[in-house]
């Protein structure tokens, strides 16, 4: 029976890729995505945007929206500090059960909390469920419409504080244009465009990363 995307780039991970070696995976993913099938991943260009802003950042908690196979899962949990805490929220179980593989195959498990389920549901639940105050950093990177009523979630949840920073892929395409009007005209946020490319591609793209100011 024919296999999914995402359970080829798995193989591809597993085939590639040095067990608990998180570069490895990220490297094994982005060669599979250029020379076999494309697949949505943040990417090797864009990636390299997120990490020097993980690391700028250090956070001690991270919440990603929209998991997919792990890819940038693998990329800021490779980055955080020894007790820090990653938590994904993915909706689609195929999704999450390739993700739970690749993160494992990264040796990553330990900083991850992948949640399956809809982020409307778990933005609310987060302080209850995982203790989670607030998050030091946000990426955003799930279905482009649902960027904005998630950051309007957070606030009202209480999930972000002074210094708080929101990295969101895809601002040009797809395009999340609700979402830039939005934070760019708030004076609750201060915003700035890295200008990128979509993942493996030459189409024009880029990050938006935001600081709630409180
Ligand atoms: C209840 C819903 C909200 N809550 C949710 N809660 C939890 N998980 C959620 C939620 N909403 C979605 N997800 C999950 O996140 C993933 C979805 C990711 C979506 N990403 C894109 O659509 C995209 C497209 C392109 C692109 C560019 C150019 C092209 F030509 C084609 C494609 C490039 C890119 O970099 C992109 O990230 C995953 C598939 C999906 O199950
Ligand atoms: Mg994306």
């Amino acid at each position: 029976t024919q296999t999914t995307r995402p359970q080829r780039m798995l193989a591809a991970v597993q085939k590639n890729a040095t067990r608990g070696d998180p570069r490895s995976v990220v490297k094994a993913i982005d060669q599979f995505c250029r020379q076999k099938e494309w697949a949505m991943n943040v990417g090797d260009e864009k990636g390299c945007i997120l990490d020097s802003v993980v690391t700028e950042v250090n956070p001690e908690t991270v919440l990603e929206l929209g998991t997919y196979c792990g890819y940038s899962t693998v990329r800021i949990a490779s980055l955080l500090p020894p007790q820090a805490k990653l938590i994904t929220l993915e909706f689609n179980p195929g999704n999450a059960a390739i993700a739970r593989q690749v993160i494992a195959w990264a040796g990553l498990e330990d900083k991850v909390e992948l949640v399956e389920g809809a982020s409307g549901d778990f933005i609310p639940k987060m302080k209850e469920m995982f203790g989670i105050k607030t998050f030091d950093l946000v990426f955003l990177d799930h279905w482009k419409d649902r960027y904005l009523p998630d950051t309007k979630l957070m606030e009202e949840c209480g999930l972000l504080r002074k210094g708080s920073i929101l990295l969101a892929d895809n601002v040009i395409c797809p395009g999340t244009p609700d979402y830039l009007e939005y934070i760019r005209n708030s004076p609750r946020y201060k915003s700035q465009f890295f200008k990128s490319h979509l993942e493996y591609t030459k189409v024009e793209d880029g990050l938006e990363k935001s600081i709630f100011l409180g």
